[in-house]
């Protein structure tokens, strides 16, 4: 799915206009009905207070048609006017008009704190005060207004965007945004629902289809790209049934140091369940036993040091090469960094500690193969790239990081995103009980089995995080959050593949009949 700005979306809103020969007054309708129906569903008719605060824009207008209708399905429904400016919008007075003759109780105009109305926790409150057309943060009673919503425990249903929350900007006062326990959005999702600072603000949401121009939907080049089970379907490459374990590749894991064999570990097994055709790991000596005992599949070599890697040097040629997962900073390491990257021109995926040696030696960064593949978490992207100041100025660095030394770089968070070059890929997977040691060298592994399987980089960039984050799914249907370990995360990629290749069962003819 796409993730559009707000300037494409008015856009869009535009050229569905035109194209479908319809009102922009008809459009509202569309919105404010799916809007209805998604609450009329639910509620089926309960008589539970409904208080709609509206502004005065078209995310207010949507707010009057939702209100309008509840009425006339028999609702307790209480609207008001968030009376901020007179500059009203014209869908807007409309829709004013047009709910002063669905009823006789008018919605009630707020100019100041002294009209803020008693809201009873198991009320439900619609806030419908701004969208995408927010331009500068609340202020004064209207601020105050937000806080006043969000102290109260009513259920919040935001429309489109949670009021105060830009669409594409930067977040100025998390103080003046409606804490929404659901937001129905237009069309497309807004990406601050997926950045770090703002996604606590859209903790759940729905997409509602209004039918914007597909023509302009298709053409236009969006902001992000977001990742969920059908692009990943579409990203799935067959198995050849003629395949050998050649045609999957021999990927190469360099990983691990004294303590930290673990990691090897991890990263091997991942490589070989993702489904590379065979892996060998790089050790110090110390990994030996450990390697050949725990994964018999792994042919192992050991570097010529028992405890750290110094000089790594294999007799064939990896089809990918999986670096960096524990392998420590000794100055030595640094140096067998710098000399495969110079000895082996295919793309790596560089991970956790190639990373921090990169960052303390920016040197190596000229030396990567083009379009290799870097894993950072924030901590080791804030040592690559410097400081940012906010979400949105780390993710024009990043790109910029990417354009300039032609690398994928994979941000890994809650949603991990992918960036290559201008493009953005927002991944959708996964949960917080990810958050446990190793999780991220099983994705190096995976990715690094995609890459020796022939996935581009890019593909298996974002493909390996959907599949890691699927089986990270998986794995906490099994045992919740808190008990997930990364070996559980590998152990269920192959349900996570079992789950990407199911196909809808095909009703048998002859069903019942024998
Ligand atoms: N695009 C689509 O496809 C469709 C869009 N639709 C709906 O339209 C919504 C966008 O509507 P919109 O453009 O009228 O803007 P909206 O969010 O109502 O706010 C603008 C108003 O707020 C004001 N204002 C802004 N910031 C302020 C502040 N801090 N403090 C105080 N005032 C502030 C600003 O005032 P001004 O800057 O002029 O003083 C202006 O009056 C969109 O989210 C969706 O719900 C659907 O109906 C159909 C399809
Ligand atoms: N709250 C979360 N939601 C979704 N995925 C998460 C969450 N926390 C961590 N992850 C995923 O787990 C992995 C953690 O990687 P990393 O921090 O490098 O772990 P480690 O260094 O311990 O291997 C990443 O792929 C990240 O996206
Ligand atoms: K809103």
């Amino acid at each position: 799915m796409k993730i559009f700005s707000s300037e494409q979306l008015y856009e869009a809103d535009k050229a569905t206009v035109e194209r479908q020969e319809i009102t922009s007054e008809a459009l509202m309708e569309r919105a404010g009905t799916q809007i209805f129906n998604w609450l009329h569903q639910r509620m089926q008719g309960a008589p539970v207070p409904i208080h709609i605060f509206c502004g005065i824009g078209d995310n207010g207008g949507d707010g009057l048609v939702v209100g309008r209708l509840l009425i006339e399905h028999g609702y307790n429904v209480i609207v008001y006017v968030v009376n901020c400016s007179d500059k009203r919008s014209k869908n807007f007075l409309l829709n004013y008009g047009k709910i002063k003759n669905a009823t006789k109780k008018w919605p009630i105009l707020m100019k100041s704190e002294a009209d803020f109305p008693e809201i009873n926790n198991e009320d439900i409150i619609v806030d419908a005060i701004f969208g995408i057309g927010l331009n500068r943060c609340p202020v004064g009673w209207v601020k105050k207004l937000i806080q006043y919503l969000n102290e109260n425990k009513a259920f919040k249903l935001a429309i489109d965007i949670p009021s105060g929350l830009f669409s594409n900007s930067p977040l100025e006062d998390k103080e003046a945004v409606v804490n929404a326990n659901h937001t129905l959005t237009f069309q497309t999702p807004k990406l601050a629902f997926f950045l770090p600072e703002t996604a606590s603000f859209v903790s759940n949401f729905d997409v509602l289809d209004i039918g914007l121009d597909l023509e302009f939907l298709q053409n236009t080049e969006p902001l992000a790209q977001l990742i969920s089970k059908p692009e990943a379907q579409r990203f799935y490459k067959p198995r050849d049934k003629f395949g050998h374990k050649g045609t999957y590749g021999h990927a190469l894991i360099v990983a691990g140091s004294y303590g930290k064999i673990g990691a090897a570990v991890l990263s091997t097994a991942a490589a070989f369940r993702i489904g590379a055709g065979m892996v060998s790991t790089f050790v110090p000596k110390c990994g030996y036993n450990i390697l050949q005992t725990s994964i018999p599949e792994a042919m192992v070599i050991t570097d010529k040091e028992e405890a750290f890697i110094s000089d790594i040097t294999v007799d064939f040629e990896p089809s990918a090469i999986g670096i960096g997962m524990g392998i420590g900073k000794n100055k030595a390491t640094v140096e067998a960094l710098k000399s495969i990257f110079q000895k082996k021109n295919i793309p790596f995926v560089i991970d956790a500690d190639a990373l921090n040696n990169i960052s303390e030696n920016k040197e190596l960064l000229k030396l990567i193969p083009k379009n290799s593949v870097l894993t950072p978490h924030p901590g080791e992207l804030k040592r690559l790239i410097g400081e940012w100041k906010d979400d949105y100025d780390k993710l024009e660095k990043v790109k910029k990081f990417s354009g300039k030394h032609g690398l994928v770089v994979i941000i890994k968070g809650a949603y991990t995103i992918i960036v290559y070059g201008d493009k953005l890929y927002i991944n959708t997977s996964g949960n917080p009980g990810m958050a446990t040691a190793g999780s991220g060298d099983a994705l190096s592994g995976v990715i690094t089995g995609l890459l020796s399987q022939g996935y581009d980089p890019l593909l298996a960039s974002v493909f390996g995080v959907y599949i890691h984050g699927r089986a990270g799914d998986i794995a906490f249907g099994q045992m919740g959050y808190e008990a997930v370990m990364a070996g559980d995360i590998i152990d269920n990629l192959a349900e996570a593949y079992l789950d990407l290749l199911e196909q809808p069962e095909i009703e048998n003819e002859s069903n019942g009949e024998q």
